[in-house]
């Protein structure tokens, strides 16, 4: 049985003296066979230079990468047997579809040629490309194209297959569609597979795990359903879309409590105010509500927006700062009204602050 991936207090520096970058400062992470585990962080936290060291495209400054619990020090990319894609599915214009494809089979001059055909047909049929064997690259889609790229990646059947942003230069639309069959697309390949994003949805929906990195480091790791029942502090809460409330929620005398606003009962809130501790609402947990402004929990409207199909306010919450709340399509709210709110108790973590 494979051992995977095993990455071990890596550390990733560009430049020298006084303009050596830190990239990645001490990351270990394992990824299982057949497991697919995404990176998950803002741009610049070091989520491509962690790829590209698991891929050998860039030297470790100390720490170690190892497949099967064979360290990859000194194993150049090409001997890695690991896949790579990127944003750019970087396909040959001068070749078709097949021909692409059929480029990353392994051994392709000596393959026969039906069966080079049958390979290239099963990889097209994989990514739900039946028929567009013989369509030049330039007549595909943006999304058209990626999926060839994928199609050419898992060619070889690379023991890793390293992904970098592979859909994020696609519109949102395409992106839904093509994270769920990316995959289903790994799954059926069994591929192994480090996928970097910067995109939650995305995250949560092709990986079984997702490690959440900032700052060259990693905060969380976890399956997409625990990292959101419960993020490890009040810093991957904020990252994950939460409104996290700041400190002294609940102190008495230090703003409002969150009992104040019906969230949680009272005990819940005097620990809220506790030192290390914060509120985080998760997205939808923050109501406008009817209601008379001056017995309960109010904030002023800084801006209304539209989300699939739902309006929320941007509110300015005394004591809780800036926090996003659903409107319901009955009440109308404009810029700088003062509205009530309601906290769906079950949408509020108290979290250490880190
Ligand atoms: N070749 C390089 N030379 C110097 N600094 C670099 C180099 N590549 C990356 N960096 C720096 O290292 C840090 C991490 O960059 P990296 O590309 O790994 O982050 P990222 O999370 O993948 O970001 P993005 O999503 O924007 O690509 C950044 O501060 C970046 O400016």
């Amino acid at each position: 049985m494979s051992a995977g991936l095993r990455v071990t207090d890596a550390v990733v520096t560009y430049g020298a003296g006084e303009r050596r970058t830190t990239a990645v400062a001490g990351v270990s992470l394992a990824v299982s066979p057949g497991e697919v585990v995404a990176l998950l962080g803002p741009s610049g936290c070091g989520k491509s230079s962690l790829l590209r060291a698991v891929a050998g495209l860039e030297p470790l400054a100390a720490g170690a990468v190892a497949w099967d619990d064979a360290d990859l020090a000194g194993v150049p990319v090409h001997r890695r047997s690991f896949g790579l894609m990127f944003q750019d599915g970087q396909l040959f214009p001068h070749r078709d579809v097949a021909g692409n494809v059929a480029y990353g089979l392994p051994g392709v001059r000596r393959l026969p040629a039906a069966a080079r055909a049958a390979r290239v047909d099963e990889l097209l049929d994989l990514v739900g490309l039946t028929g567009f064997g013989r369509r030049a690259v330039s007549t595909l889609s943006g999304g058209e194209a990626q999926r060839v790229a994928l199609a050419r990646s898992l060619a070889p059947s690379p023991r890793l297959l390293l992904l970098d942003e592979p859909l994020s230069a696609l519109d949102r639309a395409l992106r839904e569609s093509l994270a769920p069959l990316l995959r289903r697309v790994l799954l059926a390949a069994g591929t192994t597979a480090l996928y970097v994003t910067h995109d939650h949805d995305e995250a949560f929906t092709v990986a079984d795990r997702v490690a959440v990195m900032h700052r060259g480091r990693l905060l969380q790791v976890d399956t997409p359903a625990a990292l959101w029942a419960r993020p490890r502090d009040a810093d991957v809460a904020a990252f994950l879309g939460y409104g996290v409330v700041p400190g002294g929620a609940g102190r008495t005398g230090d703003g409002p409590s969150a009992a104040d606003a019906g969230v949680v009962d009272a005990s819940d809130a005097s620990d809220a105010g506790d030192d290390g501790v914060a509120l985080a609402l998760r997205p939808g947990a923050l109501r406008v509500v009817p209601g008379d402004a001056s017995a309960r929990r109010t904030g002023v409207v800084r801006a209304v927006r539209f989300r699939r199909g739902a309006v929320e306010a941007v509110l300015d919450v005394d004591g809780w700062g800036e926090q996003v709340a659903v409107v319901p399509a009955e009440i109308a709210v404009h810029p700088g009204d003062v509205v009530t709110l309601a906290v769906d108790p079950g949408g509020v973590l108290r979290l250490p602050r880190p």
